[in-house]
């Protein structure tokens, strides 16, 4: 049976933040400070940094890479864009989709955000597939009604082999890069929620093995607590992650 240190995942995703060589001594500066991570760590960098970080990284036992963003298509006319099999070329581990800020601003839904997923799958980059609410769901209580439909509209059609492969990261977007973070509570019902919709469909084993991360606003400070909720089984960090410091003491939370 799968634990909770098995499922164990902090990843940054540092967004559109960092000049290549910045990024080359912060990804460094968390592998000085946290030599031996327990679980996985992941640097989410921009498409510049990847290959890179990747070098970086490869003697580093513990350490992973994914890139924010990726077309559907295998290839084409689709200036600015890279897919999959490129990702998989250049030995990428992961892929950050569905974030709230692609939702908002490239104007993404969950239709595409399953296109995506399955073409990571198909090349074999492991998906991790951001999902949340906004304040006026939260404010009216209906964040399991729109959280349910987006693990459903984005993740239904996956076979359970696929599903076993997916990161799923629960990111209120009240809660990104506002200082307001969920409670320890709060997040824990929404996992165990996101986690018992993932049983209904595809089994309790898979449900098990899979990681559901916290994301908006983790700090060291807070790590500690939510990563202990039960099926808080890490974090994606925004702007904490920018800071080697601060990344390695939420890395080192609760362990
Ligand atoms: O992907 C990360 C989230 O958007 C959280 O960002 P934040 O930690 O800056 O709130």
């Amino acid at each position: 049976m799968t634990s909770k240190t098995d499922r164990r995942i902090v990843a940054g995703n540092w967004k559109m933040n960092t000049t290549p060589s910045e990024g080359s001594v912060l990804a460094q500066g968390v592998i000085d400070k946290v030599a031996a991570p327990v679980g996985k760590v992941i640097f989410g960098v921009p498409a510049i940094q990847l290959v890179k970080i990747k070098q970086l990284t490869a003697a580093a036992e513990g350490y992973y890479v994914a890139a924010q963003n990726m077309h559907q298509k295998a290839d084409g006319a689709f200036t600015g864009e890279m897919s999959a099999a490129m990702l998989a070329d250049a030995r990428i581990d992961y892929v950050i989709l569905g974030h709230s800020e692609r939702r908002q601003y490239s104007g993404e839904d969950d239709t595409l955000i399953n296109a995506k997923i399955v073409a990571a799958l198909d090349a074999g980059i492991i998906p991790i597939y951001c999902c949340g609410e906004k304040l006026d769901i939260r404010e009216s209580n209906n964040q399991n009604v729109v959280v349910g439909k987006q693990i459903e509209q984005a993740l239904s059609a996956l076979s359970p082999k696929q599903m076993a492969k997916v990161v799923v990261a629960y990111e209120p977007v009240w809660a990104i890069g506002t200082g307001k973070t969920a409670s320890p509570q709060q997040a824990q019902e929404m996992h165990a929620f996101i986690r018992q919709m993932i049983s209904d469909q595809f089994g309790s084993e898979i449900a098990n093995g899979i990681s559901i991360l916290y994301g908006g606003s983790v700090k060291a400070a807070n790590a500690e607590e939510l990563f202990g909720m039960a099926d808080v089984d890490g974090g994606l960090v925004g702007g904490a992650s920018l800071d080697a410091q601060a990344f390695a003491d939420i890395i080192k939370a609760g362990q």
